[in-house]
């Protein structure tokens, strides 16, 4: 792979206006809002709160068998609703979590210049980083609203409460419960994410004029995500854990490594692995839409900002002389 051949300079990457970054251009920071955020949230919560509630039980007395009853008790219980518990959260925040995902991640990649597997890496890893500024407290109020008990006696009205009374009670260190296992979790994840996607829609040879693109993307996206879900799944079992310690009665947990020394003695290795299933049947369709969504609708804007008023494209420069350039999987 001649990652010293910048797609950047391929032939159909040219004839477009400079675009710093192979996927996700230095502005696309604005554009990515356009994110299909809403039909993943939709699609994937459901499986959010199944992981959640599997992740944090206790199994001196587990109240779900597995993933299929955890579901089941759920909806017999509380109604399918009972899913969409912490949908909020979600809902306002992942506009601006994706739009300053893909905004860093380009501009991040565009500084560092070469578009290489560490550079890609670093980038992603970048993203993920300054993204848990808005990840950690919304996922605090989403979580701590998946497990609360429904009802006169639940402690929170919704998501916007739940932070505010955290607020008043505990400051903003209280809000920011859980962000060390959340920098943890998401900085390594979303490096594997992204270089995942990278080399992914190269291995497929995704080109604009593709009849198969979306497809491909899909299934490049799809499998991106799972692979960084199991990047750092045991540091989510973790985070969710502080993150709902104190939620029905006292902390539990004085930190990261407490939380971890206590769920191995109580429970062993697989506490580790709990609400996996659940979350790999969400990431797929979740990323794999979110990916796909992204880099259709960024090319085709870039494609139309190439394009002046009523003029053809412009043709694109010879290739630069030397070894042919590798077939770029850019668009
Ligand atoms: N923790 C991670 N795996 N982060 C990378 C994927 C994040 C993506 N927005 C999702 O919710 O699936």
């Amino acid at each position: 792979m001649h990652w010293a051949h910048s797609r950047y300079m391929s032939p159909t990457w040219s004839s477009l206006p400079h675009c710093p970054t192979r996927w996700f251009p230095r502005h696309s920071g604005h554009k990515s809002f356009l994110s299909p955020g809403v039909a993943g949230v939709l699609v994937g919560h459901p499986f959010d709160t199944v992981k959640v509630r599997l992740q944090v039980q206790s199994m001196e007395k587990p109240q779900y068998r597995g993933t299929l009853h955890c579901f089941q008790s759920i909806i017999r219980q509380e109604s399918v609703l009972g899913l969409y518990k912490g949908l909020g959260s979600p809902l306002m925040g992942l506009t601006f979590i994706n739009a300053l995902v893909f905004g860093v991640q380009g501009n991040t990649l565009r500084a560092l210049g070469r578009d290489s597997p560490l550079n890609q890496f670093l980038a992603g890893a970048a993203a993920g980083a300054i993204q848990c500024v808005i990840c950690c407290p919304m996922e605090l109020a989403k979580t701590r609203l998946q497990l609360q008990d429904a009802g006169p006696a639940r402690t929170y009205r919704g998501s916007l409460d739940c932070l505010a009374q955290i607020y008043r009670q505990e400051g903003l260190r209280g809000v920011n419960r859980g962000m060390a296992s959340t920098l943890l979790r998401e900085t390594p994840s979303f490096g594997v994410y992204f270089l995942a996607y990278d080399v992914l829609t190269r291995a497929l040879g995704c080109e604009p004029e593709d009849r198969l693109l979306v497809p491909k993307l899909l299934l490049a996206g799809g499998t991106s995500g799972i692979l960084s879900w199991l990047s750092t799944y045991p540091v989510d079992v973790v985070k969710s854990r502080l993150q709902a310690d104190g939620l029905r009665g006292a902390p539990r947990y004085r930190g990261i490594l407490d939380c971890v020394r206590q769920s191995y003695r109580a429970e062993g290795w697989r506490v580790f692995t709990r609400g996996l299933a659940s979350t790999l049947l969400r990431a797929f369709p979740v990323n794999a839409a979110t990916f796909a969504t992204v880099t259709v609708v960024l090319t085709y804007a870039r494609g139309e900002e190439a394009r002046p008023e009523g003029d053809a494209l412009p043709a694109a420069p010879a290739a630069p002389a030397g070894p042919a350039l590798a077939q770029p999987s850019s668009l």
